[in-house]
């Protein structure tokens, strides 16, 4: 990006560039949820970010890098003094949350003022990395669609759903920025975090005071701390802290079916039951096989504890007793999980998830097939529809001319090329222009955007 200023033909003034999550023929994640740009913007690029000092320090640090001047001091230092350091840049996007089938442009980006075309693909890299919040949070809202069809069948309603998807990634991303964006992305559609950074970040960039809730939860080292023989001691003590309120036991330090058979359903047993209905206590496997051990737990935990059959007719632990699984999860195995449990008459309603790396990092830029590509140029006065179509990889073609996104007449979201769309229709909004940002979306609405069909308000507030 540094040197494609000396790479553009003679006398370009515009240069206009798209994002989009290519489509492709698998059927998974057939449509994405845009998320993440207003932080992107609101840290990065708002404002007179061009400064002398940044200048001078690029300049050095080019001359090293490339061993040669190719580092357009001139072209940079005409942004301080003709904008005050204000990038002289238009991006227009879907608005935050919108859930948009693949192949559709999600956000354009073009110079405002014809000495700097250059500037446009200057800021791709960081603009491509909006892959990440948008697959975290297109990721999430694909656990959202099994989570509640399950629930719906089991339960009969969707009570409870935004508590069904615990983000347990923290630890298990590779920057404290990932952890924001990605922890923030998976609060578009669940309320249910331990990754405290995209709390903040929700709090910082979306007007959210608090967007993510948590319980007290043990780990293994305040089990085993106790000692090999004194796990029934650690468990009380949990109880004994947390008398009211729910409480997470991981309880597989040793043996879950011990645990769950001896200790919980055994010893503890009084102390469990006599324990309010608001007062849950959720008992977490750790190890094994998700689907057996899941199945095997609750059978146990039905030997000891009982159980009811609800509305729509499947089976029910005590309200104060639940199970979290948070080890091993991904969209297969919490299908196989949910699966198991229906075919054995179990309601959705007995469990909760955590998921890790699976949500916040087992992905990457190809996951959504996420794309910036130029699509328009302007030079001596005329503009020209570009695109690049590979022989060798016709899905790699990209879109030609000025965008726009619209609903058709159908109701089916599509992108119009070629510059002919109608501004009146544009489901693009302008969110950045000449150093200013023009919308501010705030979690809130962002999350009655990304809602799944069946849902009419997002249940956390
Ligand atoms: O068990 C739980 O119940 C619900 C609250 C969170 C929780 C566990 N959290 C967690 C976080 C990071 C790694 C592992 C677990």
């Amino acid at each position: 990006m540094i040197t494609h200023y000396k790479q553009y033909p003679p006398n370009v003034t515009k240069v206009y560039s798209y994002f989009e999550c290519r489509r492709r023929n698998e059927a998974q994640f057939s449509e994405v949820v845009f998320f993440g740009l207003q932080y992107l913007l609101k840290k990065y690029l708002a404002g007179p970010v061009v400064t002398e000092e940044k200048i001078q320090e690029a300049k050095v640090f080019y001359q090293l890098h490339f061993r040669q001047a190719v580092f357009d001091e001139e072209g940079w230092r005409k942004i301080l003094e003709k904008y005050d350091g204000r990038l002289p840049i238009r991006i227009k996007a879907v608005p935050e949350g919108k859930v948009i089938p693949r192949g559709n442009v999600l956000f354009t980006v073009e110079n405002t003022d014809p000495d700097f075309f250059w500037l446009t693909n200057y800021i791709e890299t960081m603009l491509v990395q909006m892959w990440y919040p948008i697959t975290v949070a297109t990721i999430s809202r694909e656990f959202k669609k099994i989570l509640a069809k399950h629930l719906k069948a089991t339960s009969g309603s969707l009570e409870g759903l935004d508590f069904k998807l615990h983000d347990f990634g923290y630890r298990g991303v590779s920057s404290q920025e990932s952890a924001a964006l990605g922890g923030a992305a998976h609060l578009v559609n669940f309320c249910s975090t331990d990754t405290v950074a995209g709390v903040l970040m929700a709090q910082r960039y979306y007007g959210c005071p608090m967007a993510g809730f948590s319980i007290p939860a043990a780990e293994h080292s305040t089990i085993i701390s106790w000692g090999r023989h004194r796990e029934k001691e650690a468990f009380e003590s949990l109880l004994d802290q947390f008398p009211t309120g729910c409480v997470s036991v991981v309880s597989d330090s040793y043996d879950i079916f011990n645990a769950c058979k001896h200790i919980w359903g055994g010893k503890l047993r009084e102390r469990v039951l006599e324990r309010g209905d608001d007062s849950t206590l959720v008992i977490r496997p750790d190890s094994g096989d998700p689907a057996e051990t899941v199945i095997e737990v609750i059978r146990i935990l039905e030997e000891c504890f009982g159980s009811s059959v609800n509305s729509v007719g499947y089976k029910l632990l005590p309200s104060n007793l639940r199970i979290i699984q948070g080890d091993g999860i991904d969209l297969s195995s919490v299908k196989e999980i949910l699966e198991k449990l229906r075919d054995e008459g179990w309601s959705m309603e007995n469990v909760l998830f955590g998921c890790g790396s699976s949500l916040l990092q087992k992905i990457n830029r190809d996951t959504l097939n996420c794309a910036f590509k130029c699509s328009y140029v302007e030079s001596n006065g005329k503009g020209m529809d570009v695109y690049k179509q590979p022989i060798t990889d016709p899905s790699k073609r990209s879109k030609r001319g000025r965008l726009s996104l619209r609903r058709n007449s159908d109701g089916f979201i599509e992108t119009v090329e070629h510059g002919v769309g109608k501004p009146e229709e544009d489901m693009l909004v302008t969110v950045f222009e000449n150093g200013s940002i023009l919308q501010d979306y705030l979690l809130e609405e962002i999350r009655k955007n990304a809602l799944l069909w069946e849902e009419e308000d997002p249940n956390c507030y």
